[in-house]
């Protein structure tokens, strides 16, 4: 165990490669509003890619789109290394009643396995999901009942969930929102070890800092894309003004952002 509470990663997690994304042209309108226009967005493989934009601007929605759950137009393309892999997803918060009779374990279970989760764990997934539990730091909890959980431990078992199957594309919703200092370092050495095995992530985030700390690229969404460059070309003030200014204008009209 160390300072935030989480097991060391383990070296026997497979080295993998994950998939380039790329949007082209890809635009939503839900009824008569419109929610994304014309994203040109390219994220390569391996990298850590935030996604960041004011409250509305469309990130959610573009990650759905990617995940296949919103109709849309325009191409959307994963250029796998070889043959399609896993995906895994963590969405940016889930509420369970306080009273549902469903434990972190069961929940894990339930998440992993196509055996029901009254069942318990099954064989195959038990070393995984004891793992998983223990690089956020949840091993001890894992008895407790999901409604029962604080936001940040919920936050925890939500990530716990997005690693098995080990991903080789992760995409994360505000996956930071609900934790505390030890949960952020947690956090930290996940990205850190998606990295150095290769996955691709899109990371939706508000932390700006964070998304300068950890981030390969960063992408800026209002709806259209303002921006796609490395955190110190775009996380300037002149860019955030423009891109969290209340009407969206673009500054950058080339896809991957050169600075201007
Ligand atoms: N199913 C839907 N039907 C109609 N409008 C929707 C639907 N889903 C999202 N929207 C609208 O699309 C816009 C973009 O929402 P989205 O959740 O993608 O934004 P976001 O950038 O993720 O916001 P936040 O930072 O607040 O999480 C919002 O104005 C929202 O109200």
């Amino acid at each position: 165990m160390n300072s935030a509470g989480a097991a060391p990663l383990s070296a026997l997690q497979p080295k993998v490669s994950g998939p380039a994304i790329e949007f082209a042209g890809v635009s939503l309108s839900l009824g008569r509003t419109e929610i994304l226009r014309h994203i040109d967005l390219q994220v390569a493989a391996g990298d850590i890619h935030a996604l960041v934009g004011p409250n509305g601007g469309g990130k959610s929605s573009l990650i759905k789109t990617l995940l296949g759950q919103m109709p849309h137009q325009g191409e959307l393309r994963l250029h796998w290394p070889e043959a399609p892999g896993v995906i895994g997803y963590v969405p940016q918060a889930l509420e369970f009643d306080r009273g549902l009779p469903l434990s972190v374990e069961d929940f894990m279970a339930a998440m992993c396995q196509r055996r029901p989760a009254f069942f318990g764990i099954s064989k195959r997934f038990r070393a995984a999901i004891d793992e998983a539990l223990d690089l956020v730091g949840m091993q001890g909890k894992r008895k407790r009942r999901m409604g029962a959980l604080s936001g940040g431990e919920r936050q925890r078992v939500l990530l716990a969930q997005g690693l098995i199957p080990t991903p080789q594309l992760l995409v994360l919703d505000e996956p930071m929102s609900a934790l505390d200092e030890a949960g952020i370092q947690v956090f930290e050495r996940l990205l850190q070890h998606w990295r150095a095995a290769g996955v691709t992530v899109l990371w939706i985030e508000h932390d700006l800092a964070a998304v300068g700390r950890m981030a390969d690229r960063v992408s800026g969404l209002n709806r259209q894309i303002l921006f796609s460059s490395t955190p110190r070309e775009a996380l300037t003030p002149e860019r955030l003004l423009a891109l969290f200014s209340t009407h969206p204008r673009s500054t950058d009209h080339s896809p991957q952002g050169q600075p201007a």
